[in-house]
């Protein structure tokens, strides 16, 4: 039994579109998560660590105060807190690889836009901070209308002339009349870990589970490979492989002059690339997907 103290605490979403891609994360990474409906905390049972069920814009400030020691949050939300100076700091530990999307400008659909427009404008959005930062870096004067959601209904409703706000799929802009722009921040979600001091024995727990996390991130990418070839065409061969470092080559037995090559390829696998190297002489090829990863 693990002391309160000593348990690791991470702030992630409570519901939302980051929440159920971090609990699978952190399935993935082999913790069980003991949840009851409602609650606002949630417990490991197989690992010391506590969760904290909380909105996302929450999420930096529990970690930068250091009341949580990790977090799981957009870099759209971290890069606002960020912004504002009397804000706590956090380290980044990695990318996560969802939640991606892009916070742009958007302006009415039959609007032949460029940056000079917003001059003098209002602009709605829920990144003040981000949004002002950038009419500042691009030296042009708007008003920024903070709003906390529904952003893309504004100009409609006559609050502004344009909007800055998430874009994904660009639906909800085009339902309301819009089209992106401009886009100021390209975001995915990280893991963050709080600047405070947390002591040893919690920093390594924090270390153990950023090392599982990372494992997770790198295995959902990555495939192994292995194929047969001619020892003639290797260099070829491990040229066109995605992302791999030293391959394994073996002797074939009976099969003078070819080789087994087997690798990691750290980045997607194509149908293209299968025919690259089928093409550089490979026979045999075999793709297979990793199920745990320690880098
Ligand atoms: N359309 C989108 N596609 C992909 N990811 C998105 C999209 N919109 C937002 N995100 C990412 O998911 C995060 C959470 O989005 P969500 O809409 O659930 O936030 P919210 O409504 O502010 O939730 P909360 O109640 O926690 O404050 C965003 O901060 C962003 O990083
Ligand atoms: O480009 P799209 O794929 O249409 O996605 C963009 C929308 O997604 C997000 O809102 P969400 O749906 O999460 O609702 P929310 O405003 O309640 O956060 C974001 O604020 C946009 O409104
Ligand atoms: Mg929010």
């Amino acid at each position: 039994m693990t002391t309160t103290l000593t348990r690791l605490r991470m702030a992630t979403q409570k519901s939302g579109r980051l929440a159920e891609a971090s609990e699978r994360l952190l399935k993935d990474a082999g913790i069980k998560i003991r949840s009851s409906k409602g609650q606002l905390t949630a417990r490991a049972t197989n690992f010391p660590l506590d969760l904290m069920l909380v909105r996302d814009d929450d999420i930096p400030t529990l970690v930068g105060d250091g009341v949580c020691d990790l977090g799981i949050v957009g870099q759209n939300v971290l890069e606002e807190y960020r912004l504002d100076p009397a804000n706590e700091d956090v380290d980044v530990l990695c990318r996560l690889g969802f939640g991606g999307c892009s916070l742009r400008f958007a302006a009415p659909a039959d609007e032949a836009f460029e940056l000079a427009n917003l001059e003098g404008t209002r602009i709605a959005t829920s990144y003040p901070l981000l949004t002002r930062k950038f009419l500042e870096d691009n030296g042009i004067q708007a008003e920024v209308v903070t709003m906390h959601g529904a952003v893309e209904l504004a100009p409609r409703l006559g609050i502004a002339d344009y909007v800055c706000d998430l874009v994904s799929t660009g639906q909800t802009l085009e339902a309301n009349g819009l089209k992106p722009v401009h886009t100021i921040l390209e975001s995915e979600s990280v893991l963050i870990r709080t600047r405070a001091d947390i002591g040893s024995e919690k920093s390594d727990r924090a270390d153990a589970l950023t090392t599982r996390i990372d494992g997770v991130i790198a295995t959902a990418e990555s495939k192994y490979i292995v194929l047969n070839a001619p020892e003639t065409a290797l260099e070829e061969i491990t040229r066109i492989l995605p992302g791999a470092e030293a391959p394994t080559v073996m002797p074939l037995l009976g099969r003078e002059g070819h080789v087994a090559v087997q690798a990691v390829c750290q980045e997607s696998v194509f149908w293209e690339t299968l025919e690259a190297l089928k093409r550089a002489g490979a026979t045999d090829i075999l793709v297979m997907p990793i199920e745990k990863m320690m880098l």
